[in-house]
């Protein structure tokens, strides 16, 4: 079946089930940390242009999708490393996205985009559904700027089988400065927690979920249990995990009791595996997707509830 003819809500579920796999592979290439063995051909063809590390990163991404495929359910490419790169990585980016789309993989493109409705509906149109260059399977938004900006997104999941990813509690330390912040009764996290819930109970799909979802953070275990049942039919991103801390009894309360309705990022352990102490020894330097390949399946181990 192909992914577009069911809900993204479904569709998530369906590959965590195929893959018996709750993780989601970060792509974020960074020049600096790039296997040798895919830089060393920048190097020697005296590159070192955008066109160049664009390449770079198109190779290592979609060998990366050679190795995950079939492993786990999803991949999140991170926007920002690409559009780094100016006009040449807006096009790797959008290699990137068709390939692991063709390997059925679901696509989370990181992007937290949002604007003013009429802005937001041009945002939704570029990065959800197959027609666009970088359309994915779904977005992370955010909420900042009110329910009318969240509209078009959801209007778009709606037409497209696409789904968001709302920004509710961030993983990284600072986030707790607005969104920890009270109004009235609630905290503001707890508040885009509300409209997320709303947003999204009237969609559900067959599996319980709906495709509005929330990022919530590895790094706050207690908030990720609370978001969990303030918004039981969200599927929650979990990004924070590995390199920022989180573990995995820091993200057992995002699951439901059948292990849906979360998936938990790992960019920099997974993709840059290959600089880990614990894999340098065992992997040569040509051996990087062998890391990756051992990475994924050591983070697969250690989510299997
Ligand atoms: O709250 C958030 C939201 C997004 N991210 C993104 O996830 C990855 C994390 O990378 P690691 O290497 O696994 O730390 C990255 O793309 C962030 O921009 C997040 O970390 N926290």
């Amino acid at each position: 079946m192909s992914l577009a003819d069911s809900t993204f809500a479904d569709s998530l579920a369906q590959a965590v089930q195929a893959t018996r796999s709750v993780t989601c592979v970060g792509l974020d290439p960074r020049k600096a940390s790039l296997p040798p063995a895919i830089t060393k051909d920048l190097v020697t063809s005296g590159a070192g242009s955008a066109d160049a590390w664009a390449a770079a990163y198109t190779q290592f991404c979609t060998e990366i999708i050679d190795v995950v495929a079939g492993k786990v359910a999803c991949v999140k490419p991170q926007v920002a490393f690409f559009e780094q790169l100016g006009p040449a990585g807006c096009i790797a980016l959008g290699e990137v996205i068709r390939y692991a789309r063709s390997k059925e993989l679901l696509v989370i493109v990181d992007a937290k985009r949002n604007d003013i409705g009429s802005t937001a509906e041009a945002y939704a149109d570029a990065y959800m559904g197959a027609a666009s260059p970088w359309g994915g399977d779904s977005l992370t938004v955010s909420p900042y700027l009110g329910e009318d900006s969240l509209e078009p997104f959801v209007k778009v999941c709606d037409e497209r089988n696409a789904g968001i990813f709302v920004l509710v509690k961030t993983s990284n330390p600072g986030g707790g400065f607005l969104q920890d912040r009270k109004t009235g009764d609630e905290t503001v996290y707890q508040s885009v927690a509300s409209l997320v819930r709303r947003l999204n109970e009237t969609r559900l799909g067959k599996c319980g979920y709906g495709p509005v979802g929330a990022v919530v953070g590895a790094t706050y275990p207690d908030q990720l249990a609370e978001l969990r049942a303030a918004m039981p039919t969200s599927w929650i991103l979990i990004p924070g995990f590995g390199a920022q801390g989180g573990g995995a009894d820091d993200v057992k309360a995002g699951f439901d009791d059948s292990g849906l309705g979360a998936v938990v990022n790992n960019s920099r352990n997974i993709i840059f595996a290959h600089q880990r102490p614990e894999f340098k020894d065992r992997f040569q330097d040509g051996q990087w997707q062998d890391a990756v390949c051992a990475a994924v399946d050591e983070m697969n181990q250690q989510l299997r509830f």
